[in-house]
Formats: C-alpha cells, sequence, structure tokens
C-alpha cells in the first residue's frame, strides 16, 4: 500500500505568493523576488510531505495563476491578441502568463484578458483555453519538466501532475466558428506526447492526469477519444506509470470506458461518490494489473477525515485487489482546503471544541500517512494514539450540544410555499415600483463594492489586533462611504451602494455575524491568481441574532437622496462558499441560512431601504456536475432564495447578482428566482450570454455586465455603447439597465472611477438614442 497526494495549496501558509506577486505586478519588487517566493513555497510543500511519510508527492502542481492556463502556455495555446506584444516585448513566460491572466494595458498596447470561469462545483476559478480552427500546440515552455527536477532534488521520484489532454480540450471555448475543440485532439496529443517524452528522458516514472471531465456527462465520442488518447499514450509509453485522475464526482456512465483504459492507477473519489468502489470491486478488477487511488480524506471539507470509517473502505478494497494495488490519497487537490490548523489559535469563534474536528491540508496530508499506518496494521504507538483521539473527536461531534438548535429546527418545520412566493407577479410590482423609483431607462448602478484598498484593509487588521478603537474604525468606514455615495452622485450614477468597506469579504462577513459559524484568522484558500478568501465554517444550526447590514445601509442612505441598495449576500452562495456541514444535507443548512437572510431583508425593508439586493454568484457553481441530479438541487436552491427574497411589499425591489459561471442552462431556474432585477456578468463573452435570456424570453429587468473588472484596464464609453447596443437587439430597452460585470473591491480608485465615468457616459447616449416617448 502507497500514499500520495493529489496536489497541495500553492499560496503559502501566509499568503506568500499572493504578496509576491503583487508587489511584482506594482513594480515595487523585481521578477526575481517572485520566483524566489515560488520555489521557497514549493520547496516547504515538498517537504512537509516527504516529512508526513507521503510516498508519491506530486510536482507541477504548483502555478503562478491557474493550472489550466499553465497548460495552454506549455503547449503555445496562446491567443492571437498577444502575438504581437510577445514579439515587441520579448516577456518571459511568467509576463506573458500574467498578461493572458490580467489583460495588458500599457504603452500602445491594449489587450484584453482571457476568459476566466468557476472551476467544476469549486470557489476556484481557471483561465478558459482559447482555440481557433486548427490551433496548433507544440511545446512552448519546459515547466512541469523545471519543476520535477527541482522536487528530484527534495523528494524521491516526484509525481508529475498535468491536467490531461480530454479535460483541457473540454474546460475551452472555440474561438471561431466550424470545428469542436475535441477535435483539435491530433494537433494536442502529440505535443503532450512530446512532453512525456522529455519528461521520460529525466527520468520521470509517475505521471498524474487529471481528467475531471469524466464526472461530466459524455457523448460517446468524447469517451471514445479517451479511449484513443490513453491508448495512443500507453503505447508510447508503457513503462511510466500513469494516475489518471478524477473528482468530485461518481465516474457514473464513464466507468465502463475508465476500466478499460491501459493506465496503471485510477483515483476515486470516495467523499463524493462512496458507492463506486462496490461497483468497481464487483467486476473483475481482481484479474486486472490496475491499482486503485482511494481517495478517502476530503479535499473539499476541513472536517476531521473518520478513520474507522475509511479503513472500511480500505478493508474492502484490500479483500479484493490485495494491499500492493492500493494508493490511500485526498478525494481530490487539496488546493481547495486551508493549509495549515496548527497556525489557528483558539478564539471565541474557533473554540478547543471546534478546532478539534477539524483538518486543513497539512493535517490531510498526515491523516493520509495514518491511515496507510492502520491499514497495514502498524502498532506503533503514536500511530495508535492518533486512532484513538480521532475516535474521540468524531463521537464529540457526534452529540455534541454546540451543534443543534430546537428552535432553528422549529422554525425550517414551520415553511411553506407562502415564504417563497412574493405579494404579486413582476408586471404588477414593476409598476408600483416605477411610480417610486422614478429611474430613467439605462439606469445605471454598480454590483456593491467600491475599492478595497490597502488603507482600509490595514484599518480592519489594526481594528481586530485592537491597535484602534472601534469607535475609531467605525468612523474610518463611514468617511469613505461617505466619500464614495458622494462620488457616485457626482459623476450621475442612479441607484448607489454603499461600497461594503466594512466586509473582509462578501461571505466571511455573513458568517461571522451568524451564529452557528465559525471563522478562521488563517483559513486561506485560493480563490483565482492572487485572491483568497477564507471560507467561514457552518458547524451549527445558523440563525440571526442581530441585523447584520442594516447600519451601513442606513446609513448610506441617510447621506443621499438618491436611492441606495441594501447589500445582502444569498443563502446558496453562503452555502456554497462556505465549508458545511456533513452531518446533514445542504439543503437544509441552506434554508437555515435563506430563514436569517430573509430576516436581514425585512429589517432593511423596514428601516427604509427600497431597493435590495441579494447576491446569488454562486448558484450555478452548486449546480452538481452530473445532469440527472440538477432538478433536484435547482428546485431547493432556487426555493431558498425566493425564501429569503420574499417577504418584502411591491414596493421593494429585489435585485439578484450572478458571474463568472455559464448560466445558459439553468436559464429557467434563474427565471423562478424571480427577482425583479438581475444584474449579470457578459463582458467578457461579449454579451454572448444574453442570447440565453432573450431565446427564453426572460421577463423580468437585466443588468448585463458592460466592462470586464477582472481587467486593470479602463474600457470606453464607445466599447460599452457598442455592448448595449448587442443587448438592446435581443432584450426590450426598458429591461435593460447598465452596470459593470461585478464589484469594484479588487480595482484601483484610478480605475474605477474613469471606467464608470465612461459607463454612466454610455447609458446617457443610449438614452438620447431611443425615441422620444420611450423616455418619458
Ligand atoms: C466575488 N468573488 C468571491 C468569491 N468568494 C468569496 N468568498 N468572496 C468573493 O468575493 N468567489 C467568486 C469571486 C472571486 N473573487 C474574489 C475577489 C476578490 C477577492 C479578494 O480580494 N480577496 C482578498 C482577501 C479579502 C479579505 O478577506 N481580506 C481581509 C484580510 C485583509 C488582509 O490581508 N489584511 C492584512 C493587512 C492589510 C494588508 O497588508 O493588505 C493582514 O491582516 O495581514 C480583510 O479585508 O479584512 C485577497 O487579498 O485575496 C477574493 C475573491
Ligand atoms: N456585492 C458583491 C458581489 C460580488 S459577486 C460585490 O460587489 O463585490
Ligand atoms: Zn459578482
Amino acid at each position: 500500500m502507497r500514499t500520495h497526494n493529489l496536489g497541495y495549496p500553492r499560496i503559502g501558509n501566509h499568503r506568500e505568493l499572493k504578496k509576491a506577486e503583487e508587489a511584482y505586478w506594482s513594480g515595487k519588487t523585481a521578477l526575481n523576488d517572485l520566483v524566489q517566493t515560488a520555489k521557497e513555497i514549493r520547496r516547504h510543500n515538498w517537504e512537509l510531505q516527504k516529512n508526513a511519510g507521503i510516498d508519491l508527492i506530486p510536482c507541477n502542481d504548483f502555478s503562478y495563476y491557474d493550472q489550466t492556463l499553465d497548460m495552454s502556455l506549455l503547449f503555445g495555446a496562446i491567443p492571437d491578441r498577444f502575438h504581437g506584444l510577445m514579439q515587441q516585448k520579448q516577456l518571459c513566460d511568467i509576463d506573458l502568463l500574467f498578461a493572458m491572466a490580467r489583460g495588458y494595458q500599457k504603452d500602445e498596447h491594449d489587450i484584453t484578458a482571457m476568459e476566466m470561469t468557476k472551476w467544476f462545483d469549486t470557489n476556484y476559478h481557471y483561465i478558459v483555453p482559447e482555440f481557433k480552427a486548427n490551433q496548433k500546440f507544440s511545446l512552448y515552455s519546459k515547466k512541469p519538466l523545471n519543476e520535477f527536477i527541482e522536487a528530484k532534488s527534495i523528494v524521491e521520484n516526484p509525481k508529475v501532475v498535468l491536467l490531461g489532454p480530454i479535460s483541457y480540450l473540454l474546460l475551452g471555448k472555440e474561438k471561431e466558428e466550424g470545428f469542436h475543440r475535441l477535435d483539435l485532439l491530433s494537433n494536442l496529443l502529440p505535443a503532450y506526447l512530446e512532453l512525456l517524452k522529455v519528461l521520460d528522458e529525466n527520468n520521470a516514472h509517475y505521471i498524474q492526469l487529471d481528467e475531471p471531465c469524466l464526472s461530466l456527462n459524455l457523448t460517446d465520442k468524447e469517451r471514445a477519444a479517451f479511449t484513443k488518447t490513453y491508448q495512443t499514450i500507453h503505447a508510447k509509453f508503457p513503462h511510466l506509470h500513469i494516475i489518471l485522475a478524477s473528482y468530485f464526482e461518481c465516474y457514473g456512465d464513464n466507468l465502463s470506458t475508465v476500466l478499460e483504459l491501459p493506465i496503471q492507477t485510477l483515483h476515486l473519489d470516495l467523499v463524493r461518490c462512496p458507492a463506486q468502489l462496490d461497483d468497481i470491486l464487483a467486476t473483475n478488477i481482481k484479474d486486472k494489473k490496475l491499482n486503485l487511488s482511494l481517495g478517502i480524506v476530503d479535499g473539499r471539507n476541513i472536517w476531521k477525515n473518520d478513520f474507522e470509517h475509511s479503513l472500511t473502505f480500505i478493508d474492502k478494497a484490500k479483500a479484493v485487489i490485495g494491499e500492493e494495488r492500493i494508493l490511500v490519497g485526498p478525494s481530490c487537490s487539496l488546493l481547495h482546503s486551508p493549509c495549515d490548523l496548527d497556525l489557528e489559535k483558539e478564539s471565541t469563534s474557533l473554540t478547543a471544541d471546534i478546532k478539534q474536528w477539524l483538518a486543513f491540508a497539512k493535517q490531510k496530508i498526515d491523516e493520509i500517512a495514518t491511515l496507510k499506518a492502520l491499514a497495514t496494521g502498524s502498532k506503533d504507538a503514536p500511530i495508535l494514539e492518533k486512532f484513538e483521539a480521532n475516535k474521540l473527536a468524531i463521537s464529540n461531534k457526534k452529540t455534541s450540544s454546540l451543534i443543534h438548535n430546537p428552535a432553528v429546527k422549529e422554525r425550517i418545520k414551520a415553511i411553506d410555499a407562502s415564504f417563497s412566493t412574493r405579494k404579486n407577479p413582476f408586471e404588477k410590482r414593476r409598476k408600483v415600483q416605477e411610480n417610486i423609483l422614478k429611474l430613467p431607462l439605462f439606469p445605471t448602478t454598480t454590483i456593491g463594492s467600491f475599492p478595497q484598498t490597502k488603507e482600509i484593509r490595514n484599518w480592519r487588521s489594526q481594528y481586530k489586533k485592537h491597535e484602534i478603537t472601534s469607535e475609531l474604525y467605525d468612523l474610518l468606514l463611514k468617511s469613505e462611504t461617505e466619500k464614495t455615495i458622494k462620488w457616485q452622485e457626482t459623476i450621475g450614477l442612479d441607484v448607489l451602494v454603499h461600497g461594503e468597506f466594512e466586509r473582509n469579504d462578501m461571505v466571511e462577513y455573513f458568517g461571522e455575524q451568524l451564529s452557528g459559524f465559525a471563522f478562521t484568522q488563517n483559513g486561506w484558500v485560493q480563490s483565482y491568481g492572487s485572491r483568497c478568501v477564507k471560507p467561514p465554517i457552518v458547524f451549527g444550526d445558523v440563525y440571526r441574532p442581530n441585523p447584520m447590514t442594516v447600519y451601513w445601509s442606513s446609513y448610506a442612505q441617510s447621506l443621499t437622496k438618491k436611492w441606495v441598495k441594501g447589500m445582502l449576500t444569498g443563502p446558496v452562495t453562503i452555502l456554497q462558499w462556505s465549508f458545511v456541514r456533513n452531518d446533514q444535507p445542504r439543503s437544509e443548512t441552506c434554508n437555515q441560512i435563506a430563514l436569517a437572510i430573509r430576516d436581514e431583508v425585512s429589517d432593511l425593508e423596514k428601516a427604509g431601504i427600497k431597493v435590495i439586493q441579494i447576491d446569488e454568484p454562486a448558484i450555478r457553481e452548486g449546480l452538481p456536475l452530473r445532469k440527472e441530479n440538477w432538478a433536484t438541487y435547482l428546485q431547493w436552491a432556487v426555493n431558498a432564495f425566493k425564501i429569503s427574497a420574499s417577504s418584502v411589499e411591491d414596493a421593494t425591489q429585489i435585485h439578484t447578482h450572478m458571474c463568472y459561471s455559464e448560466f445558459n442552462d439553468i436559464i429557467d431556474s434563474i427565471a423562478a428566482m424571480d427577482a425583479d432585477v438581475i444584474t449579470i456578468e457578459c463582458s467578457r463573452s461579449q454579451m454572448e450570454l444574453l442570447d440565453a435570456f432573450a431565446d427564453f424570453n426572460y421577463p423580468n429587468e437585466i443588468g448585463p455586465g458592460v466592462y470586464d473588472i477582472h481587467s486593470p484596464r479602463v474600457p470606453s464609453e464607445e466599447e460599452m455603447v457598442d455592448l448595449l447596443k448587442k443587448a438592446q437587439k435581443v432584450i426590450p430597452t426598458e429591461n435593460l439597465w447598465v452596470n459593470p460585470d461585478c464589484g469594484l473591491k479588487t480595482r484601483k480608485w484610478d480605475e474605477t472611477k474613469k471606467a464608470l465615468i465612461e459607463m454612466v457616459q454610455a447609458a446617457r447616449l443610449m438614452r438620447t438614442q431611443v425615441p422620444i416617448e420611450a423616455n418619458i
């Protein structure tokens, strides 16, 4: 029996990578400083896994931005718009990678970034490969080889992790008509073979090919592509040990294809799909040579592994295929886990009771090693002590009084259809709202957050460390809010926002105020590029002890005669971006959060807030990976949103906001949410997304994002007018709002100001082009 890991978090224990990257981007440090920080993180990770006794340690799981983008650069799939820049500036690989991810606007160059979207059902975002017809691929960079050589100096036989060819293609997008990206396989496969040859020549033996698309519903053609690809790889490199890894779901109807592939090891996510072990063991696997990687330590959540439970899986597999053919590992890469629980001090939120139930990446690595020791009959005292401590923690959690709250459970039981129905249909509400809000055509607004400057983050940091008083912190935030309200008035935005300066993060902020949640001091997880989030932990029944946002929304509204949007995160997004309990269905936890948000919506309404936005950017992300499970999820997710939004009068306008996901397949559910207005990220796909709304005849109002907020580049009035005209072709003018793609928290003020001024001008211009009677 051996242990392995599918990937380790690459941000560093204290987000060293983020800090080094942002310092480099702002010109404060040199490239070499960043390169050294990255090296140090990799060395730390490898040594940690080696010291824990992991047998196969991954390399090339590091990335400066995103592992999918790395593959595009590795194989030279660099969109044409970057070619001039490459020739003229002779950018090194890292700079080119950053330009592709973030866009490039300097000197005479003005190049848009590549698209970014959610990685399966996670809160991690990848950069979408762009393909043209007859896209060529060849080895452009040496990253996997370099990292293999580097790892070899620290660990024995590092395992090279690569995104597999089929998933790489399927995760990309055709940027020209007339071909399907899978048609590019014949161009791509030789480049993969070339890479494997180089790795082979340098004595790499273990290659982990991640093919997470095997967790999706595939066509026969796609399955055939897997067969062809892995047969080709095997024919060329029969001596390489290929570990094929999919995760986040069952192999489902792809299982029989996968079991016939000429690979050495198949990885199973036994956390998301425990049943597939029995299915596989019931086949003729015993008579094959295939090894099984048992992914039994949850890479997507922070709960301690239940050793007794996990050992039943290992024993079952052992009985059929024998110890030698088993690898023990995490369910997926630990990229989605925070780094190290040891860095957490016990606090009033993360109490000793709760802390004993948790395991972060470092602890999970130790769990994997301990499980192997236990499964192979170790009688070492420290191992047996760990087993006893584990049993105790697991049983403590099952019986803890911290978790269950009868009042919350009663309230959940009382939910009926009236909780999720507005008083009147949209058309009726719309008239009432028009009379009160009196907004022009093409009303302008923003999505909520304004720049979270270093200064603001420092105030919060000082406040948390008691270096400044709560009164001073409050005053500082108020002055920032006031400045932002005044500035929005000056440039002529129609519906204002308070700026969300008081929030560290849109989910963590609510988690900090809701009972049943705990939060960490350092539990960072990469979200995209250098950006990280600290997901709060739902450990028990959720309720809202006090109003959470009324203070800031009321303050902002008191400063202006214009409408200020109340700003909330929706129940599905809070659920999706938190680490949630595994002892009850997600739908139940979601309903508990929905009731808490419902109370907040009612309080905002009572405080005179007329427009309330309930963000649900993660509703698509929570969609099960297999279509057969969609309907159940969508039913409870949409219902939870409606529970949170439906207590209000017709006069209160409910907005929702969604971003960075493929929404086309769930348009009917988005419509069923019945928000009066939806603002949605659209600009990177040049309004393509709106076709789905148009095809569906989406009845309510829509604000398609007119500029990309993930790039520092400032859009021009003309390009936004062009996008709005495109939108106008498919959506009735009276339904259109004008707004950026998402919140502005990651932007700098100068970029924000320039971009929003252009945006307001674009809306004004659009108004002048509408027949007079429609404008009244
Ligand atoms: C909308 N998005 C979000 C997602 N998930 C969330 N949970 N939240 C989201 O907003 N998923 C989809 C997208 C992903 N987008 C983003 C966008 C931006 C970020 C981001 O900016 N993250 C910040 C961390 C934010 C935070 O929690 N900050 C804290 C701590 C600040 C800090 O580090 N303080 C320092 C001192 C100050 C300094 O030197 O900077 C310290 O304490 O040492 C806070 O504001 O209090 C990031 O920096 O990565 C994430 C996802
Ligand atoms: N209101 C949030 C939504 C982000 S998806 C923001 O503006 O940052
Ligand atoms: Zn957003």
